[in-house]
This record gives C-alpha cells, sequence and structure tokens, in this order.
C-alpha cells in the first residue's frame, strides 16, 4: 500500500503556534526542501486545546474487540447504541459501534481486545441472528469458504453481514476464500458425513454417482486421479482422519481399502502419498488461481468483498496476477490480497510471497498435511514474525479449538495453542469448523476472545514484549518519515504509559505502522471510508474508527475528543498521542 505523504505549512498547523503550547517540552526538526512545498515536521509534547462545540461528524467505530465484555448481552449493546447508519453520509450525531462503546465503557481502555477474531460462516452460523450473535461476541471478520456452499448462499451471507452492518453498526469486513487447486471428495451425495470402517472397500472415482449415492462410493474432484494414483498409495483423508489403501484400479475407479477408520465429511480434502512421500497433494491439471476460482473472484469484486484469501499460494508472482487484475476490474474498491501459507512451496518462497500480498494466513489445517505436524508451530513462528517485519497483518487458522465443534469447553491443549499464538502477536485467530458447522460457535468466539484478553494482559503486566528488529519497510523517504513517526510514538506511549494512541489516515497505512509495534495501549485508528475502516478490523490493536476530517489537526482531535467524550467514550484527563498520515508530527496531551 502506498503512503502518500501531506505536508502543512506551518501557517496552516495549529500546534505551531507556540502560544497555544504550555511550557513543556517540544522538539522541532527542521523545516526540509522538498521540491515545490514546504515542509516542517513537529514533535510536541503536550498540548492545550480549547474543544468546539460537540461537531455534527459521523463518527463510528471500528467493531469488538471487546474482549473482556463479559455478560454484554445484545440488549445492552443496542441499549448503548443510538445507531446512524455508516453509510448514510449524512453529517448527522455520532455513529459509534454497540460492541466496542459497551466495552470501553465498561472496562476502560486497557483491558479491550488486541487480537482479532475471524469467524468461517457455515450452515451453523448462516442465520442472521446468529450472524448478529457473532458480531456481538467480537467476531471481526466474517469468512466465506468457496470450497463449500452456493453462489446463492455465499450471496445471502454477504448481504446479511452488510445489513448486520448498516443496521446495528457493526464494521464486520468480509473475506472471501478462494477453493483453490486442491483434492476433495464430492459432497456425498446431500449426506452431512459417512463412516468408514477398518477394512472395507470403497471406490473413489471422478465419475459423478448417481443419487442416491450407491454405498461405499466416492466423488472425487481431480480428472487425473485414476491415471495419477498406483496401486499400494496411500490415500488421506483431511490429512490422515481417515486413510485407505489402494488396491485395484479399474478405469475411472480406484478400490481402496479403510486401513484407519473414520468420519468422511462432504468435500474433505484428499492427498495421496507413495513409501511415506506426498505424491499429490493438488489437481496438477490446474493451476494455483483455477477457472472456478476466477469466477468466484469476479463474484467477490462485484460483492465488494474486503479481503480474498488465495488457497495454495506458490509464489509471488500469482499474487501480482491477482493484484493486477483486481486493480483493474475493481475501480479504486482495493480489496486486499491474502495469502494462504499452506504448501511446502509457500514456505520456500515465503518472503516474496508476503511482501506481494496485503496479508497472510497460516493455513496450518492443509500445512500440517504437507510438512511433517511437529514442524508446523516453527513454521506458524517464521510466518507470523516475517509478516510482522514487512509490516502484513497475519491470521493464525484452523483447528485452535477443533474439540468445540462438538464439546462446550475446549481441551487444556487447545487453549495453550491459542495462548500461544497471541503470544506470538498474531493480528488475528480464525475459528473454521468451530463456527461454520460446530455445535457450539458462540462459546468458541468466546473462548478466543477471553483467553486472548487474559494473555494480552499477562503479557503486558510482565512487560514481556520481546524487542523485535523492525527493518524499514517503507519505499520512500516519506514512507521512512511515517515509520519512525510510529516507532518513536509507540515507544513514548509505552514509557509514559499513555491511555491510548490516536492515529488520522486515509488510506490506512500509518495505522498498520503503529499497530505493527504492538504498542502496550490502544490505536484509535481514524479513517474517512468505511471501507478503509472494515480492513483495519483485521489489524492487531486498531480500534477503527469512521470520521470526516480535515487537513486541521487541532479541529480534528477537538472534534474527535467532544465526539468520544459525549459517548463516554474517553473522559478528561486520559492520556493521549496523536499521530497523522497528513502532518508529520506527535502530539502528546491530555483530553480536556
Ligand atoms: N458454506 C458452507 N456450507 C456447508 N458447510 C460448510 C460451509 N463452510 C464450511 N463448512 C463446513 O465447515 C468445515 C470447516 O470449514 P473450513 O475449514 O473452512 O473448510 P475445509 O474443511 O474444507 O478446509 C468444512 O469442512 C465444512 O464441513
Ligand atoms: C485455512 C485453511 O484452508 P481451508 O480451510 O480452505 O482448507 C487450512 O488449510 O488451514
Ligand atoms: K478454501
Ligand atoms: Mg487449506
Amino acid at each position: 500500500m502506498s503512503h502518500s505523504l501531506q505536508f502543512f505549512t506551518p501557517s496552516r498547523a495549529p500546534y505551531l503556534n507556540l502560544q497555544k503550547v504550555p511550557a513543556t517540552s517540544y522538539i522541532r526538526f527542521p523545516v526540509l526542501n522538498f521540491p515545490s512545498k514546504k515542509h516542517s515536521f513537529t514533535i510536541i509534547k503536550s498540548l492545550s486545546s480549547d474543544l468546539d462545540a460537540a461537531s455534527s461528524q459521523v463518527l463510528d467505530s471500528g467493531n469488538g474487540q471487546n474482549g473482556a465484555t463479559r455478560g454484554l448481552s445484545a440488549e445492552k449493546v443496542a441499549a448503548a447504541s443510538s445507531h446512524v447508519p455508516s453509510d448514510s453520509g449524512a453529517a448527522a450525531g455520532i455513529d459509534v459501534d454497540a460492541v466496542k462503546e459497551a466495552e470501553l465503557k465498561e472496562n476502560g481502555f486497557r483491558s479491550t481486545r488486541r487480537t482479532k477474531i475471524i469467524c468461517t460462516i457455515g450452515p451453523a452460523t448462516c442465520g442472521f441472528e446468529q450472524l448478529e450473535a457473532l458480531a456481538v461476541g467480537g467476531m471481526n471478520v466474517a469468512r466465506i469458504n468457496m470450497c463449500h456452499g452456493t453462489r446463492e448462499w455465499h450471496r445471502m451471507v454477504i448481504e446479511r453481514v452488510r445489513r448486520l452492518n448498516e443496521e446495528k453498526g457493526f464494521a464486520v469486513a468480509i473475506m472471501m476464500d478462494t477453493e483453490g487447486s486442491e483434492i476433495h471428495m464430492g459432497d456425498l451425495g446431500g449426506a452431512a458425513s459417512a463412516k468408514a470402517e477398518d477394512g472395507e472397500i470403497w471406490t473413489f472415482s471422478v465419475r459423478a454417482f448417481g443419487t442416491p449415492r450407491p454405498e461405499r462410493t466416492i466423488n472425487v474432484n481431480y480428472d487425473g486421479f485414476a491415471e495419477d494414483v498406483k496401486v499400494g498409495d496411500e490415500l488421506l483423508v483431511d490429512g490422515g482422519m481417515v486413510r485407505f489403501e489402494v488396491i485395484e484400479k479399474i478405469g475411472p475407479d480406484v478400490k481402496c481399502r479403510c486401513t484407519d477408520p473414520g468420519l468422511l465429511l462432504p468435500r474433505a480434502n484428499l492427498t495421496f502419498w507413495r513409501g511415506g512421500s506426498l505424491v499429490r497433494e493438488r489437481n496438477a491439471m490446474l493451476p494455483t488461481i483455477s477457472s472456478k476460482d476466477w469466477l468466484d473472484i469476479d463474484f467477490g469484486i462485484a460483492e465488494g468483498v474486503d479481503f480474498i484469501a488465495i488457497s495454495f499460494v506458490k509464489s509471488a508472482e500469482v499474487i501480482n496476477h491477482l493484484k493486477s487484475y483486481i486493480a483493474a476490474r475493481s475501480r479504486g474498491s482495493d480489496i486486499a490480497v491474502i495469502a494462504k501459507i499452506e504448501s511446502i512451496d509457500s514456505l520456500k518462497n515465503l518472503e516474496e510471497i508476503i511482501l506481494a500480498s496485503d496479508g497472510a494466513m497460516v493455513a496450518r489445517g492443509d500445512l500440517g498435511v504437507q510438512i511433517p505436524l511437529e514442524q508446523v508451530p516453527s513454521a506458524q513462528q517464521r510466518i507470523v514474525q516475517v509478516c510482522r517485519q514487512l509490516n502484513k497483518p497475519v491470521i493464525v487458522a484452523s483447528q485452535l479449538l477443533e474439540s468445540m465443534i462438538e464439546y462446550p469447553t475446549p481441551t487444556r491443549a487447545e487453549v495453550a495453542d491459542v495462548s500461544e499464538a497471541v503470544r506470538q502477536r498474531a493480528d488475528a485467530l480464525m475459528l473454521s469448523g468451530e463456527s461454520a458447522m460446530g455445535q457450539y460457535p458462540d462459546k468458541a468466539l468466546a473462548v478466543l476472545r477471553s483467553v486472548s484478553v487474559r494473555i494480552e494482559k499477562w503479557w503486558r503486566e510482565e512487560k514481556r514484549h520481546e524487542a523485535m528488529v523492525l527493518p524499514d519497510v517503507g519505499a520512500s523517504f516519506a514512507d521512512s518519515i511515517s515509520e519512525e513517526i510510529c516507532i518513536s510514538a509507540a515507544k513514548m506511549a509505552n514509557n509514559l504509559e499513555v491511555d491510548a494512541l490516536f492515529v488520522y489516515t486515509k488510506t490506512g497505512h500509518m495505522a498498520s505502522l503503529l499497530s505493527r509495534c504492538r504498542p502496550d495501549c490502544p490505536i484509535f485508528a481514524f479513517t474517512t471510508t468505511t471501507s478503509v475502516r472494515r480492513r483495519l478490523n483485521l489489524q492487531w490493536g486498531l480500534i477503527p474508527f469512521r470520521l470526516g476530517f480535515s487537513d486541521d489537526m487541532e479541529s480534528n482531535l477537538n472534534k474527535t475528543f467532544s465526539l468520544l467524550k459525549a459517548r463516554g467514550m474517553i473522559k478528561s484527563g486520559d492520556l493521549v498521542i496523536a499521530v497523522s498520515d497528513m502532518l508529520q508530527s506527535i502530539q502528546v496531551m491530555n483530553v480536556p
């Protein structure tokens, strides 16, 4: 994302007027001579500012990082909010996210959740009330997996999430996850599952079986299947949940004996192995982005989804291709592309893939099939680290709370796994089957929420955040200035123990640079468009607000203070550090 830098001439920067600045320390950088503009850089500590009357700007906050909002019922949240539809454009009143507002009032700044949560939507959660319960529970991003469901179903879910945002004031972003070229079984003719017993002979085939599906038959989506497998190969369903051995090939039909019994789920993933090595994990006849994926991507662009996650990325090339495709078609709507790291190739080309993408997902489900399971944790740590270094949001996904598909409480091991991802300071955690088809989607979400809040708090109290070398990511001198400002502001915020960082950002870039520093306090990110606001909802520690703001920082701050104070989201005396991408400055001030 490029970041355009706007400088103010001193006459337009109110805090250069020293009369207004109390006798406290400030640093002023020399005016630099850039072509055709005058520029000044200011760091001012403690600024008094007189408040305007409550402004008429539309302001709405990012949804539900409501970690510690135990017992925040939908009713309570509704009562806390007097919502004005965020897209109304009418500069009338304040539009504040109900869950966030309730949380800030109840728990104060410090205990807001920093780690974001993605919920995969499926049959268990696609109803409007079910989606609302997830939003109230803190879902930041709703994911639809194009592997499952029909076009109509996907459209319906997107429409419902939109309506939820508009009617209830949430900012839930939508992530579309492509099917990719993986090999998987058919949909079991509508059955929810099928049991494969030890020693049973099953037929796997590219043939479409009639309905009802003959007993012990499985349709496979890969035309080259029968040619590619050999007698003696092992066929793994969902990375080993069920195993078969190939015993005979008859034309398109492959007869297999079940060697590890288990439950077959519709469209389950298939890989085949020879002599202990993976021989085929993806459809060799398909490119990374298949023609079905391109149709889905067109659909996602038309629907204006916020993120497109690409399965089985092998190189940066495919990401670059997709990004230019989106740029040519989406007319400025700027859909972010997330690379799913789930193959050996993607690990080999990790840095270049992440550099080309707008974020990455540690897709542990498939990754754990392709590399030995015991290597997944170190791969996860490396991916999270590289993403933070390159300033890209990173998602840890799959099996975080797998047992909660069936049980109302997680295992201790699952809680430890979630804690580790939070401790690594990943931007987001993702629920898959737990929210898509599990029995306890809301409980699983509550576990992610409470574990995140607890571990974040513990880590802050212990001052355990490990110093990470943050290499320069800026492509220009202006970008480098933004970076330095964010690093300094975050450091100051920690040392001074401020209550919140404020960032005024049009593209969202400055907010992500602050998020990358993982400061102790939450970051209030003010941005002018609803789409940037939704996108920022994926990033660590950001509370995104939509706010119509001007080039005049003092008036922006005054407006923000009045609006937030009027809503009880901040109070006089709170210590705040503000930065903006319009004026390269750091200001430290108490809320008047
Ligand atoms: N749109 C959907 N319709 C039906 N079932 C779904 C849908 N999305 C997800 N699921 C179910 O939830 C499970 C977990 O979701 P996910 O991890 O996204 O998919 P997969 O298991 O294919 O990798 C799927 O295996 C499937 O059973
Ligand atoms: C998230 C993943 O991808 P999918 O669920 O689409 O297979 C994964 O493999 O972990
Ligand atoms: K997928
Ligand atoms: Mg996968």
